[in-house]
């Protein structure tokens, strides 16, 4: 991050090479940040926005680290790639820049034709998650922007209707934004004109849910004055990918060690272990597994497809109590003692 006061080998360190800051490499940038920029209104964000958090049903007062080195970035308009352990707050990260940058633009007589941010997801679930967020915050600042979330069993009139307008932020899977073009209801000319901010969520699983091409699609009508902003729980040859093909010359930002606590993927307090079998023996598999109290207490189990989900809790339902399993989004119900084994789909 360029900021005032630092110095003159730092600022051309992360200028070389994508302007990368690795913030653990450098912990005094992470202590100058600190003395900084504590909060949020010195990191620049709008007060409506800042009520809006302290509002939450959870108060937000801080900003985590990620946070608290994207937003001025973001703010600045530098393309940025934000690099995270699940739960550092990246959403928020580019959401709450996105909102400001839009709050400045909500009372302009420009009429546009397409919606000024596109936010990709990997899922529907994950596009509900963001939507419900973006309009709470909306809803608090009480001002005139309009989001919208597609998903892929909408028939081309409910495209067309939630198009209408357009909204200011459109929440989307790739697909979706690829089947709205392909029957008109978005134009290639309106999102080149547009267009001004496209973050692409949970960028390590775009290109493995198998989004390539419809990225590529959106990415020739991306016009180059467009900010783009990549969130990545993990680096991957995919997010490289993804970097490579829309972002430009673009701040990286990877935070692997927050408060002492290295940010690995998989804690190194959980074993893992693999059982290699062929698919008709899986149930019989985690049947023994769980029979056999070889997993005690809760088990989270992810599946790769929801029919698949549904197969396991149906099999495993004749055996154990029906009460046990639950299909659906997890994490709401994990912490309830009622539900003991959770069943979801990773789509
Ligand atoms: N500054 C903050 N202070 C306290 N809580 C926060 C802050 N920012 C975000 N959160 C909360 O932390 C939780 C996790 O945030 P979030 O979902 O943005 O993480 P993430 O890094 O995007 O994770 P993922 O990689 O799974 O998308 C959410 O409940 C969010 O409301």
């Amino acid at each position: 991050m360029v900021k005032a006061g630092k110095t003159k080998e730092k600022k051309e360190k992360e200028n070389k090479d994508n302007q990368e800051i690795q913030l653990n490499e450098e912990p005094d940038v992470v202590e100058e940040e600190d003395e900084e920029a504590r909060t949020f209104e010195e990191l620049g964000l709008d007060p409506r926005l800042i009520r809006a958090l302290n509002k939450k049903e959870i108060s937000i007062m801080e900003p985590t680290p990620i946070q608290r080195v994207a937003i001025p970035l973001i703010l600045q308009g530098k393309d940025v790639v934000a690099r995270a352990k699940t739960g550092s707050g990246k959403t928020l990260a580019y959401l709450l820049p996105l909102l400001q940058k839009l709050l400045g633009t909500a009372d302009s007589n420009r009429k546009k034709l397409s919606p000024s941010a596109f936010i990709l997801v990997p899922s529907g679930e994950l596009c509900q998650q963001v939507y419900k967020e973006v309009s709470s915050l909306i809803d608090s600042c009480k001002v005139q922007l309009k989001v919208v979330h597609l998903t892929s069993n909408m028939p081309a009139s409910d495209l067309r209707n939630a198009l209408a307008g357009p909204p200011d932020i459109l929440v989307s899977t790739p697909s979706c934004v690829a089947k709205s073009l392909s029957v008109g209801v978005l134009k290639s000319e309106s999102i080149n004109d547009s267009l001004e901010i496209l973050v692409l969520d949970e960028a390590d699983l775009l290109l493995s849910f198998g989004y390539e091409e419809d990225l590529k699609a959106l990415t020739a009508l991306v016009p180059r004055r467009c900010q783009c902003l990549l969130m990545s729980a993990t680096s991957s040859a995919d997010v490289d990918k993804l970097k490579k093909l829309i972002l430009h010359n673009p701040y990286v930002l990877t935070l692997p060690e927050v408060e002492g606590v290295k940010d690995e993927v998989i804690p190194k307090n959980v074993q893992q272990f693999w059982v290699s079998c062929g698919d008709r023996d899986k149930l019989v598999h985690i049947l023994a597994l769980l029979k056999l109290d070889l997993v005690q207490k809760k088990v989270l189990i992810f599946t790769n497809a929801i029919d698949m989900s549904f197969r396991l809790k149906l099999f495993l339902e004749k055996v154990f109590s029906v009460a046990d399993y639950f299909t659906g989004h997890p994490l709401n119900y994990f912490n309830s003692s009622l539900i003991l084994k959770i069943i979801a789909a990773d789509t």
